[in-house]
């Protein structure tokens, strides 16, 4: 065996797979198997779980989701007979002595493997791994398994649990799933120990702002450039059907350089990406590390499970290894950035899954509403651009594989709508898939209505503007037949004020459905609109709105966002992205509207009736989670933070108004539209924030802060 000339292909990709879509999902394994197989790849990673989709959740706990999972694996080792040269490496729960393991398969030219067990099970933040499957714990060591004779395969039984593949020409393969990436245990240590040339993570790694720098910087690039090898990293892209968003960056990186990356953001179903590797280089790169030569040389050999097969061919003599990428900085796009691509790809990706036709949004010419109407302009630009791209490479109309036409109602590609390119021009595919309404009441003020006509107008939303007070008023009169009594402002009992605020807030909801429902009946178009809420992370946190308002809706594309982040994406939208109209909204002060105006002008605004800023409220919101903090913490915390501009008084005043609103509103959480999971101070109750929804009122907490401001003010006179 020449081992001195050793150059291959390798292939990872990234697959927009759906919980249970098992046909689809064979589909896209299938089309990624064939593309890597035409480049004249060796390997072919793919992401974890990638058969079921990553995010079956309980249905792990279904029989059936196994039964379908190895049903679609017989077919797919039986197709592998058309990729004779390439080692396929996919994703499935398996069962052993009757316990479910997450597993990554390998299978070669109509023949089983092996099937290896994840070591490291992922339980932080949404993830809840060992709520279905158990760790694999016996390292190196692997027993056979016997297959289930009811599904169709050519062998009998396959190694199950933990090894290391080599193939006929001596290339050695080896596998690290997802989490075991993360744990400071790195399985990779040890497989660099043991000469492996090839790492494949499989991963179900969602989108967190900023996280993919780290995962590419810090663990892909920065364990290769310790251990090295080459290492085939792919990830989900898209959303699977839950709240989280997979931001794939599929990889491919050798020696701690980076080779290949597959766009984060990008919406195509499926992505391969090739490298032509020298292996060789493995072993230079490894042998100028003594001290891990001399810690590799302490471990006990590992026999390896042999296949049969090259690995080492299909590149031409004259071809050149791939070069790294320079600019590895450039690829990562910033938090904020990711802002204006992770949501808009999301909401893409819903609205095609989801089988309707468009997205409505109550539009009150705030921060928070004109954010989502952003990202859905961001959508279409992204949707168009996509379109463009391919039908440069492909030279031909695609718009079939985006499900452009299913959306708009066109059966064969509806590719001109009334004359309109509505693939290629993101204002038209904006003004037929996003309807805005600015629903007035007498409370309204002229700045946020024109905030909302100059913004539908910028970013071409199919917009109108009502008015409810009518409709307020008739539901007053229904209350007052039974209670004889309106309800009045000026009431010295403020419940009566507050019920006025709420119900012309609920009243927008209801309106606000109507219009999704029948909007496209007057268009003659087919389908419905999902509504989209608006809520941001701080005032959901404080549950500074109503129940079963506007915040109530289909999606939320910013529930799991500051206020603080927000506005910077705002900025971005109004700088990069032409949003002009956006200036005059984020220049406005947030407002409900929901008071009487006094002259004329707005008399109420959010920050002065919460009593905290939403920059203070973003503060606190961060060390509740994951800061990790109750009320005690969050004061020791504070005087280092605030007191420089705050007395401990003060401190400890803000505090008070903040976990008094947090615990009196936080049944609302639970109630809460499902938002896209960006962020880990979310304070979603259903996946990621498990908390009570009926809270003692804290005495004790409070006071034993007030103990600690009375000490400090004590320490401070004496001073
Ligand atoms: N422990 C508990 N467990 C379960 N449910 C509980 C509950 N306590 C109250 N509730 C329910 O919640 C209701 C109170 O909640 P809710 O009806 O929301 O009303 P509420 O929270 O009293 O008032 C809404 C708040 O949001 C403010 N706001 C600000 C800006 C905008 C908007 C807006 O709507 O656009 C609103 C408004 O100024 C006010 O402070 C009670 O009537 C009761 O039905
Ligand atoms: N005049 C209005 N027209 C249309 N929708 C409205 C109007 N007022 C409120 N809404 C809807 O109700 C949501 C909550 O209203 P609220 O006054 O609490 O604003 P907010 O949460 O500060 O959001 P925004 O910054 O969008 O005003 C808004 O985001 C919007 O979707
Ligand atoms: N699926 C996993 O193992 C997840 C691993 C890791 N904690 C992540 O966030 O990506």
């Amino acid at each position: 065996m020449n081992q001195w000339n050793r150059r291959c292909r390798v292939a990872t990709c990234t697959v927009n797979n759906w919980a249970l879509d098992f046909r689809g999902n064979y589909e896209r394994i299938v089309k990624t198997c064939s593309e890597a197989a035409a480049k004249g790849a060796c390997i072919r990673v793919g992401p974890e779980l990638e058969i079921p989709g990553y995010g079956c959740a309980d249905h792990f706990f279904e029989i059936d989701t196994e039964r379908h999972s190895w049903e679609m694996l017989s077919k797919i080792v039986e197709k592998s007979k058309e990729w004779p040269n390439l080692l396929v490496i996919t994703g499935l729960p398996t069962r052993f002595r009757g316990l479910l393991y997450n597993c990554a398969a390998a299978l070669k030219n109509g023949k089983l493997l092996f099937v290896r067990a994840k070591m490291a099970l992922a339980d932080d933040n949404v993830y809840r791994e060992s709520r279905w499957f158990v760790k694999w714990t016996e390292t190196y060591k692997h027993y056979e398994m016997m297959l289930n004779p009811q599904i169709h395969f050519e062998q009998t039984s396959v190694p199950f649990g933990d090894g290391i593949l080599e193939s006929s020409d001596n290339v050695r393969v080896g596998f690290e799933i997802c989490e075991e990436l993360w744990s400071a245990r790195s399985t990779n240590i040890r497989l660099a120990e043991q000469g492996v040339d090839i790492i494949c993570n499989g991963s179900g790694s969602h989108h967190i702002l900023g996280k993919s720098n780290y995962r590419i910087n810090q663990l892909i690039l920065g364990s290769s450039a310790k251990t090295g090898g080459v290492y085939l990293y792919a990830n989900h892209r898209g959303c699977d059907g839950d709240r989280l968003y997979y931001d794939g960056a599929s990889s491919i990186a050798q020696n701690g350089d980076l080779l290949a990356q597959i766009h984060q953001f990008d919406i195509e179903d499926t992505c391969v990406t090739t490298a032509v590797v020298d292996l060789s280089k493995n072993f230079t790169f490894r042998q100028m590390k003594s001290s891990d030569r001399g810690n590799a040389s302490d471990q006990v050999t590992v026999v390896p499970i042999r296949f049969e097969g090259n690995m080492i061919r299909d590149v031409r003599m004259d071809e050149k290894c791939t070069v790294r990428i320079k600019n590895v900085e450039g690829l990562q796009l910033s938090p904020i950035d990711e802002l204006c691509h992770g949501p808009p790809a999301y909401l893409w990706t819903y609205l095609r899954r989801s089988g309707m036709s468009g997205y409505f949004i109550p539009l009150s010419g705030g921060q928070d509403s004109s954010a989502v109407a952003a990202m859905v302009r961001l959508m279409c630009e992204k949707v168009c651009g996509a379109v463009k791209r391919r039908r440069e490479t492909d030279g031909n109309n695609q718009l079939k594989s985006y499900d452009i036409c299913d959306i708009l109602g066109g059966d064969d590609p509806a590719y001109y709508l009334g004359g309109r390119k509505v693939g290629e021009d993101p204002a038209e595919l904006c003004k037929q898939v996003l309807f805005t309404c600015y629903m007035a009441s007498k409370h309204s003020s002229d700045e946020t209505r024109k905030c909302a006509e100059g913004l539908a107008l910028n970013i071409n939303s199919n917009h109108c503007g009502i008015f409810i007070d009518t409709v307020v008023e008739s539901i007053l009169n229904v209350f007052n037949m039974v209670y004889s009594f309106i309800p009045s402002f000026q009431s010295a009992d403020n419940r009566e004020a507050m019920a006025l605020q709420n119900i012309q807030a609920r009243i927008r909801m209801v309106l606000a459905y109507l219009f999704a429902q029948l909007a496209l009946v007057s268009h003659q178009r087919p389908g419905g609109l999902l509504v989209l809420g608006t809520a941001n992370v701080d005032e959901s946190l404080v549950g500074y709105l109503t129940k079963y308002d506007c915040s109530s809706a289909d999606i939320n594309p910013i529930g799991s966002v500051s206020k603080c982040d927000l506005r910077q994406f705002l900025e971005i939208a109004y700088e990069k992205y032409g949003m002009t109209a956006l200036r005059s909204v984020i220049d406005s002060t947030p407002t409900a509207e929901l008071r009487p105006l006094v002259d004329g002008k707005v008399a109420q605004t959010d920050e002065a009736e919460i009593g905290l800023t939403y920059e203070e409220l973003s503060v606190i919101g961060r060390l509740r989670k994951p800061g990790g903090m109750g009320p005690y913490g969050m004061f020791l915390e504070l005087i280092s933070l605030w007191g420089d501009k705050y007395t401990v008084e003060e401190i400890e005043d803000k505090l008070r108004k903040f976990w008094w609103r947090y615990r009196v509103n936080r049944h609302k959480a639970t109630v809460s539209t499902p938002a896209i999971h960006v962020e880990n101070y979310s304070p979603d109750d259903h996946r990621n924030d498990h908390r009570p929804f009926l809270y003692p009122d804290f005495s004790y907490q409070f006071e034993r802060i007030h103990e600690k401001v009375e000490e400090l003010k004590k320490k401070k006179s004496t001073l």
